[in-house]
């Protein structure tokens, strides 16, 4: 019934205006299914390899559809997404892009529930999911290749950790954003948005966490439950020449260990992303070992969503936490299995969005089908709230 009987792809408008690969899968039995993939800016080194849209397209016509199209079942996604890597035959989808593949994976993921009638959290995520809800991170403030002339920090993210629901936590962020917008206005500080909708001031980091905590505990207030806020610092981007740039300023690596941990106390952070180069396994681990008790220290560029990445860095203990972008490796098998020797490790896996999107909505499911503690997509604008918006309903789908 989920044999998949045509897979078309096109190039769509993302967010940003660029272009990118949605595909639609149809199976025997009339299951339909629509991805499209997302596109970073402050890409990781080792992320699978995003190709120009209608490259990729042209590539996957060529070599993945006739492996998919009578070949393959959409409810078995780990058959669909081997033909996908066989298709390819490298290690990271440079032959067919990581977009194509992505798109194609998720779409056939949807097209597999459709047929079993299914939402698609429920044939990801199975019987045995449980019923936790992530705790949405929302972008308020930001810079860093988001935002020119802003902060040095990539994403100031607020995080309604106490919310009683996922409606109210959603809500709660978009609280945040507009009291943030206004303390910006306070102090006449004017402030356009970043690529996800976050406010871009040009405001010092040390303002930003000023403002972040403020807005954070006046909205706290309002609706009497408890938010914190942590960070994306997109290390990687500011690490040039053995050193950490914040402006004309410079960190070494021992500094910007000291800043994290000292900022991780100061604004009781609940989650850090990124806080060092993406090559500084040791940098991740000394880190975790100082503040891993009182926060997440997520990898993100540092993991790539890979599981060879994610070993070594279970080995040296880098990071008690992995942040899960499909597009990064290219299959939602490939996703699935990053998550799975997170958990297996102790470790949290959240999911996440990157700062170009469409109106697709897979990672909302996503989150839910693995249990994930926090999903990282944006605060406001129609890409964010897409998905956020899709969160709210499956909390109400799944009661
Ligand atoms: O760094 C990140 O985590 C993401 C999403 O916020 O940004 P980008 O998609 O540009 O890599
Ligand atoms: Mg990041």
């Amino acid at each position: 019934m989920t044999r998949i009987t045509s897979v078309s792809l096109r190039r769509v408008l993302d967010s940003r205006g660029n272009p990118t690969v949605e595909a639609d899968v149809l199976t025997e039995s009339g299951g339909f299914g629509r991805a499209a993939a997302p596109s970073g800016a402050s890409t990781g080194e080792y992320e699978a390899i995003e190709l120009p849209p209608t490259e990729a397209i042209a590539a996957a016509r060529r070599h993945a559809v006739p492996r998919l199209v009578n070949e393959v079942h959409a409810g078995n996604q780990r058959e669909v997404d081997a033909a996908l890597r066989a298709a390819d035959g490298s290690e990271n989808f440079s032959e067919i892009g990581a977009n194509s593949a992505v798109a194609i994976s998720m779409a056939a993921a949807k097209a597999g529930a459709d047929v079993l009638g299914a939402p698609l959290y429920q044939h990801l995520g199975g019987a045995f999911r449980g019923d936790n809800f992530p705790t949405p991170l929302g972008n308020v403030i930001g810079g860093g290749e988001h935002a020119k002339e802003a902060t040095n920090i990539q994403e100031f993210l607020a995080a309604p950790v106490g919310a009683p629901s996922v409606s109210e936590a959603v809500f709660a962020n978009a609280k945040v954003h507009a009291r943030a917008s206004e303390i910006l206005d306070e102090r006449d500080v004017p402030a356009a948005k970043g690529d996800e909708g976050a406010w871009a001031p040009a405001v010092s980091d040390a303002d930003a966490f000023e403002i972040m905590a403020e807005a954070v505990s006046d909205i706290e207030d309002e609706l009497g439950f408890e938010i914190r806020f942590g960070l994306d610092i997109a290390a990687s981007e500011m690490f040039e020449d053995g050193v950490y740039h914040y402006g004309d300023e410079t960190k070494t690596t021992d500094e910007q260990i000291d800043y994290v941990a000292e900022m991780v106390d100061e604004y009781d952070l609940v989650y850090v992303e990124d806080p060092l180069d993406e090559n500084d396994y040791e940098g991740f681990a000394e880190l975790t070992e100082r503040v891993g008790d009182r926060t997440l220290i997520c990898g993100d560029d540092l993991f790539v969503t890979n599981v060879d990445r994610l070993s070594d860095g279970i080995d040296v203990g880098a990071a008690n936490s992995i942040l899960i972008k499909p597009n990064q490796i290219g299959t939602l098998t490939d996703a699935f299995d990053a998550v799975e020797l997170a958990s297996r490790n102790g470790m949290d896996a959240v999911i996440s969005h990157r700062s170009g999107e469409t109106e697709d909505t897979t990672i909302a499911h996503l989150a839910v089908a693995t249990d994930a503690p926090f999903i990282k997509t944006g605060t406001v604008q129609g890409e964010r709230t897409a998905k956020l918006n899709e969160l709210i309903r499956i909390a109400d789908d799944a009661v």
